[in-house]
């Protein structure tokens, strides 16, 4: 195993392959590379095809907390830089669940310095995600609510399974108010008017409402999800790589250019605004009803 290098993270060096991090497994075969971490973020590349495919993996929810985004985060980076890389399906190693969005405990009875470092990691998560040069699917099985939403909006196909789980940025009714970027990026995928009644309502969708109103591009049984994301991907695959990226980049370069340009004004006001009182007493209401539904 390589001495980790100074200056850089274990965790960063781990995704990057130069250490084997302790418990972990670094699995290389011919056709597959499995980046497998204790960690809450796994990656298996496939080299044939140059697809990979990230899962979240921190049940029962996946719920995105400062540790899954940094992972997150460093995952997409390093697809970015594989030149095999051609293509990332984002999807769920949790059985019922895309994601259930933000740690609600990340920004319950937190510290003001917490929220800012969770932020940014959420900042840069997204920033890599919508930004990224490679063609990306969601394959979601299971709930998608809030930040869940927010992920699986960034890509460019959503194929959703059928039946009870529901998908839709539902902050308000936490209490609590979508950003703008995630406003942005609901813009640009279902349009000005459903977005201003899905975000103001706190619109939770079922599948089959979310494809009539475009937030999925396709509603399939749970088990044809998967083949469904790799259908579609061939049909992408053979479209020439940089007239894509060029589309893709020219169509999405304002949104991400939006949240560049005040990452620092945008992460000190989510801090202030979640540690107001009348904030945090709504979250720690929802937090409530979270527990009392199992009751
Ligand atoms: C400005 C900031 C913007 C914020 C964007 C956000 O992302 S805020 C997060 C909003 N997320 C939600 O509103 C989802 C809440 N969760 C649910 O509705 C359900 O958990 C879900 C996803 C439908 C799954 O239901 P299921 O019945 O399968 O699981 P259960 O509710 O029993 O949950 C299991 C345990 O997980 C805890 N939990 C659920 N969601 C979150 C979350 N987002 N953050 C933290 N923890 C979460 C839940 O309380 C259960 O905990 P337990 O200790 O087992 O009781």
């Amino acid at each position: 195993m390589a001495a980790p290098m100074r200056g850089m993270s274990v965790l960063r060096q781990a995704f990057q392959g130069l250490v084997r991090p302790a418990g972990g497994q670094v699995c290389r075969q011919v056709q597959h590379r499995c980046y497998s971490t204790p960690g809450h973020v796994q990656v298996d590349m496939n080299s044939e095809t140059g697809v990979a495919t990230v899962r979240l993996n921190r049940p029962p929810v996946n719920s995105l907390n400062l540790d899954v985004l940094t992972e997150l985060s460093i995952a997409l980076e390093k697809l970015e830089t594989d030149k095999s890389c051609k293509a990332m399906v984002l999807a769920s190693a949790a059985p019922g669940i895309f994601s259930a969005g933000l740690d609600i405990l990340e920004m319950y009875q937190s510290t003001p310095e917490r929220c800012v470092a969770f932020w940014r990691a959420l900042q840069d998560a997204w920033l890599n995600l919508y930004g990224s040069r490679l063609i990306t699917m969601a394959a979601i099985e299971g709930h998608s609510p809030a930040g869940g939403c927010l992920l699986a909006m960034s890509c460019d196909y959503r194929v959703m399974a059928e039946g009870k789980f529901q998908i839709g940025l539902n902050e308000t009714k936490l209490g609590i108010v979508a950003p703008f970027w995630f406003t942005d990026v609901m813009l640009n995928t279902i349009g000005h008017r459903e977005t201003e009644k899905a975000l103001q309502l706190g619109a939770l969708y079922s599948a089959q409402q979310a494809l009539s109103i475009g937030l999925v591009d396709k509603v399939v049984p749970l088990a044809e999800v998967m083949p469904t994301v790799e259908g579609e991907l061939k049909n992408w695959l053979q479209i020439p790589a940089a007239a894509r990226v060029i589309t893709k980049t020219s169509m999405r370069k304002a949104v991400l250019d939006r949240l560049r340009s005040q990452k620092e004004k945008d992460a000190q006001f989510f801090a202030d605004f979640i540690n107001r009182d009348s904030v945090q007493k709504s979250l720690g209401m929802y937090i409530a009803s979270l527990q009392k539904k199992k009751n």
